[in-house]
């Protein structure tokens, strides 16, 4: 049986990524620090995938196993040296972590066979790929990283699909939206997986995604925190909320019409439809984790500040985005560790500081000086 090795048995990793590899005749293997998760996927060998729907229409995913990549390191390593695919699910911010391991197994993995290995971070980042592949390489010396031409392969990619925190995290099965979407930025042939796409370039559909269905999501969460609203459906059923996001939205995709030459009528209708997904009851999705780790959120290149800095140069309005931006300086959720930590920074050096250093804007800069003023009329 064809192997993929998936880093992150998560609600993505298994509720999407793994789910369509199952569903392509691979074996998936997990690897996570979740004891209770890889134990489970051991000893049930399967789990549900339920779609969140009037009908909770279900589909058993088969053929999977478990690694703790902490205490089953050389076993991890065999894994990487007989899969077809290694991907991730994990978080950014855990990539440089989980980079030593894989670089063990792709050494290994050089010095045995020629077959090609595609590597490919599932994570809500642009370019998240090849940072990964550049904390690998870190842990490479020339001679391997050399080897691995035409034999390693690393894809940039986007995901979408929005799978909630479970309300019972006993279980395997995870609770899903219908729609998906996994696109993969390359030109060549690859192993068929049911429900990827690959295309030339992924930057007209990272950011399309990113700044229409995160920055819409980011918006949703952040006014509906400070509106003490506990769920993303709840917090729409608000009119002047739905009246922001689009106008929100507004911003994002008038750089993102200008910048692909999208068609603007079409991305008028795409907007439409990512805010009916963010409609859907049945997932019961927490404010608190759509707005989680807002420091991340906060950053240059993520779905808050690089639409706003772009759309700055492109001449383009970003006022409702630096609205978004002050409202994602308000989440002081206790139980988020970046949101402590902002708060802090916020407390100890102000507004301008904070955006300084975590969103690299200058202080004296127009979007900073328009967030603070956001910031002062939302606190
Ligand atoms: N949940 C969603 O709707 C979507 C999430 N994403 C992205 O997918 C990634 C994962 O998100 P979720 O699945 O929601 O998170 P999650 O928290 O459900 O899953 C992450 C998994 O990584 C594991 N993990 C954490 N640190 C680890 C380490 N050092 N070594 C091994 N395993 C470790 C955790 O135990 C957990 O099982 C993130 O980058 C997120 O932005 C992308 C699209 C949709
Ligand atoms: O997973 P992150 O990057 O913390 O952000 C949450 C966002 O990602 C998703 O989980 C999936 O795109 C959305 O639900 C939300 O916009």
């Amino acid at each position: 049986m064809k192997q993929a090795v998936h880093f992150g048995a998560g609600n993505i990793g298994r509720g999407f990524i793994g789910a369509l590899f199952s569903n392509s005749g691979y074996h998936v293997t997990f690897v996570d620090i979740a004891d209770q998760i890889i134990n489970q996927l051991n000893e049930q060998k399967s789990y549900q995938v339920i779609l969140a729907t009037d009908q909770q229409e279900t589909t058993t995913i088969n053929h999977v196993s478990g690694l703790n990549n902490m205490t089953q390191e050389q076993e991890v390593i065999e894994v990487i040296t007989n899969a077809t695919y290694l991907t991730t699910a994990i978080g950014p911010n855990i990539l440089p972590r989980i980079a030593p391991l894989i670089a063990r197994g792709i050494l290994e993995r050089v010095y045995q066979t020629d077959e090609p290995l595609y590597v490919i971070a599932c994570e809500n980042q642009i370019g998240a790929t090849n940072i990964l592949k550049e904390h690998i390489f870190d842990n490479l010396d020339e001679d391997t990283k050399e080897r691995l031409a035409g034999k390693v392969f690393f894809f940039n990619s986007a995901v979408d699909r929005i799978v909630p925190i479970q309300k019972n995290n006993t279980s395997l099965d995870v609770l899903v939206e219908p729609y998906y979407e996994w696109v993969v930025e390359t030109e060549a042939v690859i192993p068929h997986v049911e429900g990827m796409t690959t295309v030339k370039e992924l930057a007209p559909f990272i950011e399309r995604k990113l700044f229409t269905v995160n920055t819409g999501h980011a918006v949703i969460a952040y006014l509906g925190y400070l509106n003490g609203k506990s769920t993303i459906d709840k917090t729409l059923a608000d009119e002047a909320i739905v009246n922001q996001v689009e106008a929100t939205l507004k911003e994002t995709g008038d750089y993102l019409v200008k910048q692909y030459g999208l068609d603007k009528e079409e991305h008028g209708k795409y907007i439409q439809k990512i805010i009916d997904r963010f409609k859907n009851s049945h997932l019961n999705d927490g404010v608190t984790r759509v707005g989680r780790a807002p420091i991340r959120k906060l950053g240059p290149e993520d779905r808050l500040v690089r639409p706003a800095t772009e759309a700055q140069k492109a001449g383009l309005p970003y006022t409702n985005l630096a609205k978004a931006i002050a409202a994602a300086l308000l989440f002081d959720y206790q139980e988020d560790e970046e949101a402590v930590k902002l708060q802090t920074m916020i407390k100890e050096s102000g507004i301008a500081k904070v955006l300084s250093e975590v969103s690299n804007l200058p202080e004296e800069s127009e979007i900073t000086q328009e967030i603070m003023k956001q910031y002062d009329a939302l606190k």
